[in-house]
Order: C-alpha cells, then sequence, then structure tokens
C-alpha cells in the first residue's frame, strides 16, 4: 500500500503545485476551461491516465469548471500517487 506523507512532505509537494490546495485529506483544484467539450476533453485525458496508474480523482463537472480532489483512499490520506497525478492534471489542463 502507498505511504502517507507527512505533514513537512506534504507542504513541500504543495510549493510545487501552486494550482492546488489542501482539503482535509485531500489535494483539490478547479480549472475553468474555454468551453463544455473542452473540459470534457481534460476530463477524458485525465480518465486514460488514472486508469493506467490505477489512481482515482474525483472530478466535478459544472459547465466548463472542473475541481479536482486527489486523496488515496486505501491508505486514509495523501501518498505520493496524489502528487504525482496533480502534476499531470496541471500538464493535461495547461496543454489544453
Ligand atoms: C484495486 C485498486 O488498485 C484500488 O481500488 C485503487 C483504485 N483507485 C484508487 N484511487 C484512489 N484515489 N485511491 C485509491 O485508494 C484507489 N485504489
Amino acid at each position: 500500500m502507498a505511504k502517507l506523507l507527512s505533514e513537512d512532505e506534504i507542504m513541500e509537494a504543495l510549493t510545487r503545485l501552486p494550482h492546488w490546495k489542501r482539503e482535509g485529506d485531500a489535494l483539490e483544484r478547479t480549472a475553468e476551461l474555454g468551453s463544455f467539450p473542452q473540459a470534457i476533453q481534460v476530463v477524458n485525458r485525465v480518465a486514460e491516465v488514472a486508469e493506467g496508474a490505477d489512481h482515482h480523482p474525483d472530478i466535478d463537472i459544472r459547465w466548463r469548471t472542473l475541481v479536482f480532489r486527489l486523496s488515496t483512499h486505501s491508505a486514509g490520506g495523501l501518498t505520493e500517487k496524489d502528487v504525482s497525478l496533480a502534476g499531470e492534471i496541471d500538464g493535461i489542463v495547461d496543454d489544453l
């Protein structure tokens, strides 16, 4: 099972992920895309990466605004898997 990150490790990771904030046991990012189809394209690309990593975000879709929440349910908090997927999501959002 993935190892929970320490408080220091979480703080350090957040300095490298300026779009993300901590919400309890999760990392959260809001992304506003240019249109609903673009938002769905982002969701589809994130779904592919998430399935490949076997690590799945919660995603809230409201028109062209997406809210991603990352947490490792099996570990009961944040792990390197969440930090890694956060970085991948940033890349996908930036790409569009
Ligand atoms: C069996 C499979 O590896 C697990 O159910 C995976 C699937 N995706 C997951 N995603 C997230 N975010 N947390 C998990 O603990 C998790 N577990």
